[in-house]
């Protein structure tokens, strides 16, 4: 029975907005929700997102990075979207995360990051070698195949109140190169009421995205690296 302790669970979080979601995350780590685990990135693709303001105030402070992809254009004329997606898993690798997790990333990861955090695509000029895949999981407004992409929320809202749908909830799922069709690891429904303001839907289905980031984080993390147990193992 190996007695050493196992290092902290690793983890970098990519985000585009406020952060609510990454604050769920940020509270949870080390407690019983999220064991053993630390977030030791936070990336953003908008110089301006509040999350990267709630890593820095977090105790203690999580390091932050940001690249939007004009700024990408910019600073490397002719590069295309692909060595952009590079550039952003370059940024993560160099984390050494054990898991990624997208909480409001709102840019569609192309094959060449996900092949990277695969382990079956190298990147250029990093001596980085993947011992292992690392997974990456986002949280998604909707239930599994029911709106996929930006704007859900709004478009599940309508469509239940046009009566169209009779439920609506969040999920978090495995990213896969289509969008928000990759394996559910959490779907979880979202009370809604007919004729209520969305202002009311979305403050119940942002605290039940909340806890379902948290529970899914743990499992994928728990499937790559257990936290250590109270014997040790
Ligand atoms: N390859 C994948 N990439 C991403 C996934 C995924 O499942 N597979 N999930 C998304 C998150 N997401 C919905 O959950 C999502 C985010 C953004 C968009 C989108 O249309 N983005 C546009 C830019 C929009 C903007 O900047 O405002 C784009 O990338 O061109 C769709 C779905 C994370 N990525
Ligand atoms: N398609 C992805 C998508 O719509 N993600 C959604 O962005 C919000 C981010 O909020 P946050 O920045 O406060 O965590 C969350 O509601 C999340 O489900």
């Amino acid at each position: 029975m190996d007695s050493t302790p196992t290092s902290p669970r690793r983890l970098a979080i990519l985000i585009s907005g406020e952060g609510t979601n990454l604050q769920a995350l940020i509270d949870a780590q080390n407690t019983p929700s999220l064991p053993n685990t630390c977030i030791v990135l936070v990336l953003s693709n908008r110089k301006n997102a509040r999350g990267l303001l709630r890593a820095s105030n977090a105790s203690p402070p999580i390091p932050t990075a940001h690249l939007s992809l004009p700024a990408f254009f910019k600073s490397n004329p002719g590069k295309s979207r692909d060595e952009y997606d590079l550039e952003i898993a370059r940024l993560v690798l160099r984390a050494k995360p054990d898991a990624v997790v997208c909480a409001g990333w709102m840019h569609i990861l192309g094959e060449g990051f996900l092949d990277v955090l695969k382990g079956v695509r190298a990147l250029e000029r990093e001596v980085v070698v993947l011992a292992r895949e690392v997974p990456v999981i986002n949280v998604h407004p909707a239930l599994f195949g029911q709106f996929d992409g930006a704007g859900a929320v709004e478009r599940g809202f309508e469509a239940f109140q046009r009566g169209e749908v009779n439920k609506l909830g969040v999920m978090v799922h495995r990213v896969i190169k289509e969008v928000d069709r990759g394996k559910p690891l959490i779907e979880r429904t979202v009370e809604v009421v007919k004729g209520e303001a969305i202002e009311a839907y979305e403050e119940r289905l942002h605290k039940v995205e909340w806890e379902v980031i948290v529970e899914a984080t743990r499992m994928v993390l728990d499937e790559v690296k257990p936290p250590l147990s109270c014997d040790g193992v």
